[in-house]
């Protein structure tokens, strides 16, 4: 069973990348199946030794601060030896929700992004970081999209959550309003929290794939935890080179999937005609609510 691959985007990239001649791994034959069948084949045991040390210390870091049911699904991926194999993911995946993986070089353009995430296809980059980017990656690299976003689509609500969100990236795309919806994206499937009767538990993939950011983010005094409001989400500008200075925080995800099934057209007619909030704004009214207490 090969790996469903992206050829138009790897095509591009091959172009892009080998003119500028940065590019990652060897894709000489910028064939489909050579891509598949080279791309798991072409990670050194250095690289294997590396997602290694990544996910050692990611996983160390997940028992009270992630959510219960990243935590099971994770578990039930079985990635902790090295590089998986997307087709073994795509095959439990299927199963659960119907999701596949589809291997890509790296960010795609949104219209393919959405239109993967529409068919509930979910692209994860096949490039691993270098040791020296063991803290911190500027684009999402495979640790990042394979650990941090997969063992979420194994949830029912998320995975037709998510599937929603691709036909709504879509309609945002010819509506012009993809900024808006780019800012969803991150405060929830990037960067939300979750609150649970054993405290804040976090469900966003950017920081259930970062070694500092997980701590900071539930315990620390310095930023925002708001409560889920999707007008007031889209309105706030977020930071991408930092640690967020506001979490949106949501009760579960029936509630994500529920708040953003509404038809958005007349919430982006409103957020055209007024300024972007700044990523630390505290609107009146509005309860900044309080961190967890330090972990022990
Ligand atoms: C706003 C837009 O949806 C977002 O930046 C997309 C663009 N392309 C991408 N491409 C990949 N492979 N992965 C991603 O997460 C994204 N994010
Ligand atoms: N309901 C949104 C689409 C969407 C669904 C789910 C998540 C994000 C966006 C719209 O009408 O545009
Ligand atoms: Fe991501």
């Amino acid at each position: 069973m090969n790996t469903v691959v992206d050829k138009a985007a790897f095509l591009q990239t091959l172009a892009e990348k080998s003119d500028s001649g940065s590019l990652r791994g060897d894709y000489s034959q910028a064939d489909e199946r050579y891509v598949v069948r080279q791309h798991w084949q072409a990670y050194t045991p250095q690289q294997h030794a590396l997602w290694r040390r990544l996910y050692q210390r990611q996983a160390r870091l997940l028992p009270g601060r992630a959510c219960d049911l990243f935590i099971e699904s994770l578990a039930r991926l079985n990635a902790g030896d090295g590089i998986p194999r997307f087709e073994q993911a795509t095959d439990a995946l299927r199963k659960a929700t119907g999701w596949e993986l589809v291997a890509v070089p790296g960010l795609v353009p949104e219209l393919t992004f959405f239109e993967h995430l529409a068919n509930r296809r979910f692209p994860v980059t096949v490039w691993l970081r270098e040791p020296h980017e063991f803290d911190y990656i500027v684009e999402p690299d495979v640790f990042h999209d394979f650990f941090g976003h997969v063992p979420l689509l194994f949830d029912p609500v998320f995975a037709e959550h998510l599937q929603e969100y691709g036909k709504g990236g879509l309609k945002a795309l010819r509506l012009d309003a993809l900024s808006c919806l780019a800012r969803l994206y991150w405060y929830t499937i990037e960067f939300g929290l979750m609150q649970t009767e054993q405290g804040l538990r976090v469900y966003g993939a950017g920081i259930l794939s970062s070694g500092g950011e997980i701590e900071h983010c539930l315990t620390s005094p310095a930023p925002r935890r708001i409560a889920l409001d999707v007008e007031r989400v889209m309105r706030t500008q977020y930071k991408i080179d930092s640690y967020q200075e506001t979490y949106f925080v949501i009760r579960d995800f029936r509630q994500l999937f529920d708040d953003t099934a509404p038809d958005f057209t007349p919430m982006y007619e409103r957020i055209r005609r007024q300024p972007a909030l700044p990523a630390n704004a505290l609107l009146p009214g509005e309860a900044d609510l309080p961190p967890n207490p330090p972990a022990d």
